[in-house]
């Protein structure tokens, strides 16, 4: 709490006590997943979305019940939408793409969203908009709108923006908006770039990694310890991206230390944190298929610069770069198939609400087992829904306030 009793914003590590996080109830656009546009979307199956919205609920009612201020993207995007009207340009602007649209559509289009109530336009920014639903009809000069079959998107569709955890992240007292990786995201870090700037309650916050240009996505970054932190490089972040984040980062006096660590490009591990996670100050659960090989190249704030050392084990290199004689890693001991199909599953993904108790799937039976064997508090919410977007509890989820460890 800061004098004045508010909420100090921000976190300096995984573990430290939640006390307010940004969530995203998932909405209309999970209905606009089909089996012919689910693969672009980053979607392995098509939600049964009340299902996904009853857990989603549950997940919220936890973290409230647990003394947690949760937010929802859609209340804070609305907003921030009538709180400003330049949130409403920028915003339309990001979501009306003239190069695909023509400038005689995308013109007309611009102005009817000028003209929509606030909560209206959150929803066309998040669910997207089909030549259906466009209220300017056929008859228009448009080209673009004669030939174009009613089911395609005149604005696409974000359901990517349940894992909140991607689009942005805080670290020390600042907010970085990432940099997403693939087109079905990128337009994502609009929203959150327009909350940051533009909600009354966030306005002041400084930005990290204002740059932003090289893929960076929040689900590789984990804050190991006060000034250290890990960048998974993958399928997503580049190492060009973990380069320019962690010289930000030194710049900006957020880090000291920023290993990086290398991840097998495919989907299953998409991100770093797809495979370990912080469960307490110094213990992490890991997928056993990855727990030997991971390794990490550190880099190093230096009065000259920066010094690249490794790449060397990761358990090793993160323990010497947090301080501390060992990493602990929750010892899952799974054998191989049941192991692999709980990392499938986002056993590894589990989000910590203060140091040894996480948020994790109830269907990881195994995984959950090790960690209470462990004397980790394990709270399990069903994710038979929101898990085919092959994200858990903790991509669901963006820490605004923690706890400083
Ligand atoms: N931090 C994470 N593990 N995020 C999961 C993101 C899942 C999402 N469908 C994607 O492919 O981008």
């Amino acid at each position: 709490m800061s004098a004045d009793g508010s909420l100090k914003l921000g976190a300096n590590s995984e573990v430290g006590k939640l006390r307010a996080v940004m969530l995203h109830r998932p909405g209309d656009e999970l209905k606009r997943l089909t089996p012919r546009n689910n693969d672009q979307l980053l979607f392995d199956g098509l939600p049964w979305v009340d299902r996904a919205q009853a857990e989603h609920d549950a997940f919220a009612d936890l973290l409230r019940s647990r003394g947690v201020e949760v937010l929802l993207l859609a209340n804070v995007l609305t907003e921030t939408l009538s709180a400003s009207g330049a949130a409403r340009m920028q915003g339309i602007a990001a979501a009306v793409d003239s190069r695909r649209l023509g400038h005689a559509l995308a013109g007309d289009l611009a102005t009817y969203l000028r003209g929509i109530a606030a909560p209206d336009l959150a929803t066309v920014l998040t669910a997207g908009m089909t030549f259906d639903e466009l209220p300017i009809g056929p008859s228009t000069t448009s080209l673009v709108r004669r030939m174009h079959h009613g089911a395609d998107f005149v604005i696409d569709p974000l359901p990517n923006l349940l894992f909140t955890r991607d689009s942005s992240f805080w670290i020390g007292d600042r907010v970085a908006i990432t940099s997403l990786a693939l087109p079905a995201r990128v337009r994502e870090t609009s929203l959150t770039d327009l909350i940051y700037a533009f909600h009354p309650r966030f306005l002041g916050v400084r930005r990290a990694y204002e740059s932003h240009t090289a893929p960076v996505e929040g689900g590789d970054v984990l804050l190991l310890a006060p000034g250290v932190v890990a960048v998974g490089v993958g399928e997503r972040t580049t190492p060009a991206g973990a380069e320019a984040l962690a010289r930000s980062l030194f710049e900006d006096d957020l880090a000291h230390t920023v290993l990086v660590v290398p991840i097998a490009q495919n989907r299953a591990t998409m991100h770093l944190d797809t495979v370990c996670t912080m469960v307490d100050v110094d213990a992490v659960v890991m997928y056993p298929g990855v727990q030997d090989s991971l390794s990490a190249f550190t880099i190093h704030r230096e009065d000259d610069g920066v010094s690249i050392t490794g790449a060397d084990p990761f358990l090793e290199a993160a323990a010497a770069a947090m301080g501390i004689g060992k990493l602990r890693v929750i010892d899952t001991g799974l054998d191989n198939v049941t192991a692999e199909r709980e990392q499938w599953d986002d056993g590894n993904n589990t989000l910590a609400l203060e140091p040894g108790v996480v948020v994790a799937y109830e269907r990881n039976v195994e995984t959950n087992a090790r960690l209470s064997a462990s004397g980790v508090e394990v709270l399990a919410i069903s994710g038979s829904e929101l898990g085919s977007g092959r994200g858990g509890p903790r991509c669901m989820s963006c820490p605004i306030s923690r706890d400083l460890a």
